[in-house]
């Protein structure tokens, strides 16, 4: 899930895509890139680490031009720690193509092969990204001869592109002198959407916290399959590319990944989490008698609108144990499981009073590796707290993922295999209350009546595209479990980076 823009503008887009990155940071924070258009020559600026850090007053002003495209990157392939794998990605021909993509796609391995062997094109990278746009480039040109380049072919390259790849993909690409493209996957499974300025100044986001945050307005979602086009004169061109397009979207998107401020496929993630929140009362109510709990703490700082309409629904009060250093960035998107442990005491301090004598019930989004719930739980009893007791306002997650959330083996899923009873020993806590699966779906699935279901793999082992292979489960889990050491160490010095106990 990392976070992509592009904007079509008649002004400068280098502070404006640099805003939008800022507002979609929690997306992904180990690697940024800008790249601008200026007639049809292309600036680029991507290193590693977080916005704020990759980009420089010089950097800034090397990215002349009125169209650009910008990623925050959170590694789901390839190597966390290459600056190779940073987005964007750009290739020479057709055109001049650059790239920024949200997503996994879970063939990238054996298009790889297909892109030598037929195509006779060479990935250098181990990214499934550069594998993506080298399909959209040798698709473009088998259909598109002209200059300027025409809707007709980009759409029909793209719905070239639909039948190749696999898996998630929000994509905004640039097309040197014709335009800019954006296309969603056929299950809409990673958001997109688009809005305007009242300067006609159109963006395209991840979220719609992007285009809000920086003075757009959004007009709506890119549909799953659909192909946005806007050409160099700021006209806008849609076509519907795929041949049986269904909206259902990541479920982990509205438990953690979004902001809660962000409206996705019409679904505001904040309603979401709140849903999430009153259902997983009932639970609590049948599990606790509430007589038995004396406050409700959340864990921040996602779990927190959730947390809040709990302590409403049992009738306790909601009062914040644990503050948040700002500082140090979302640790579940950390890579490396070393790095992540450190983190949650780096992140997380209890104040003494809110424990002492009390039965708390702690509150969070998900237990994934169950890294956060045993330390907080830990912590919660050396603050004095008399019973803890933990609720999660997602369900267990027991199946990895592959469409990008970095989860990619069963293995490191604390509910993998275990009963919750074992979940619940090995967290420490006196009682685990989880969301139930099919609560879920309804309470989110009801802010949106055009929606067919929901991308829930991780809760359900389901998985969406219905095409990912034994293979394809193995390349990816392999790909990405190979690096756990480098990255531990790299992580583990970008975090004290981020905290501030070492200088540039
Ligand atoms: O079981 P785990 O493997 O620990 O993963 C789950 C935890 O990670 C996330 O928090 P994170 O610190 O990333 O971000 P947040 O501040 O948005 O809650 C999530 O909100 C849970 O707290
Ligand atoms: N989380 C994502 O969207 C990652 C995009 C791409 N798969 C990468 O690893 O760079
Ligand atoms: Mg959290």
């Amino acid at each position: 899930m990392c976070g992509i823009v592009g904007v079509i503008s008649k002004a400068p887009v280098n502070q404006l895509i640099y805003d939008a990155l800022l507002l979609l940071q929690h997306r992904g924070q180990d690697a940024a890139g800008i790249v601008t258009m200026q007639g049809n020559k292309c600036f680029m600026h991507k290193a590693r680490g977080m916005v704020r850090d990759v980009f420089r007053t010089r950097n800034m002003r090397a990215l002349p031009g009125t169209i650009g495209l910008g990623q925050v990157r959170y590694p789901t392939a390839g190597n966390a720690y290459s600056e190779e794998e940073a987005q964007p990605f750009y290739v020479n021909a057709p055109y001049g193509i650059v790239l920024v993509h949200n997503g996994n796609l879970t063939n990238a391995h054996a298009l790889k092969d297909e892109l030598f062997e037929i195509d006779r094109r060479h990935i250098n990278t181990e990214s499934d990204t550069e594998v993506l746009i080298n399909v959209l480039a040798h698709e473009l040109e088998r259909v598109a001869d002209a200059v300027p380049l025409t809707p007709d072919a980009v759409f029909a390259a793209v719905a070239a592109v639909h039948k190749r790849i696999k898996g998630s993909y929000g994509v905004i690409a640039l097309i040197a002198g014709q335009g800019l493209l954006a296309f969603r996957d056929p299950y809409g499974i990673r958001p997109l959407c688009f809005g305007e300025s009242e300067q006609g100044e159109i963006m395209v986001a991840s979220e719609s916290v992007a285009l809000e945050g920086t003075g757009h307005k959004l007009l709506r979602d890119v549909a799953p399959g659909e192909a946005i086009f806007i050409d160099i004169n700021g006209q806008i061109h849609s076509r519907q590319c795929a041949e049986n397009p269904q909206l259902h979207p990541c479920m982990f998107e509205f438990v953690y990944l979004a902001r809660p401020d962000s409206v996705m496929d019409g679904i505001s993630v904040y309603q979401a989490r709140l849903n999430m929140g009153e259902t997983l009362a009932q639970r609590v109510i049948s599990t606790i008698p509430p007589s038995e709990i004396d406050v409700v703490i959340p864990i921040p700082e996602s779990s927190r609108p959730s947390a809040m309409q709990l302590a409403h629904r049992i009738g306790k009060p909601y009062r914040e144990g644990f503050v948040k250093n700002r500082y140090v960035g979302r640790t579940f998107i950390m890579p490396g499981q070393g790095a992540r442990k450190k983190s949650v005491r780096q992140k997380l301090n209890a104040i003494g009073l809110e424990f002492k004598g009390r039965n708390v019930l702690l509150v969070d989004d998900s237990i994934v590796r169950g890294t956060t719930s045993k330390e907080i739980v830990q912590m919660a009893r050396e603050a004095g707290a008399n019973k803890v007791y933990l609720a999660s306002a997602a369900p267990p997650v027991r199946f990895p993922n592959v469409y990008g959330i970095d989860m990619p083996t069963k293995s490191e899923l604390i509910a993998h295999g275990r009963t919750i009873e074992e979940v619940r020993q090995y967290i420490g806590a006196d009682a685990l209350i989880y969301q139930d699966v099919d609560a879920m779906k309804r309470v989110v699935g009801v802010l949106c009546p055009q929606l067919r279901g929901f991308e829930a793999s991780c809760f359900d082992g389901s998985y969406i595209t219905g095409d990912v292979s034994a293979e394809d489960f193995a390349v990816i889990a392999q790909q990405r479990s190979s690096q756990g050491d480098e990255e531990d160490g790299a992580a583990r010095s970008r975090l004290a980076l981020q905290s501030g106990t070492e200088s540039t």
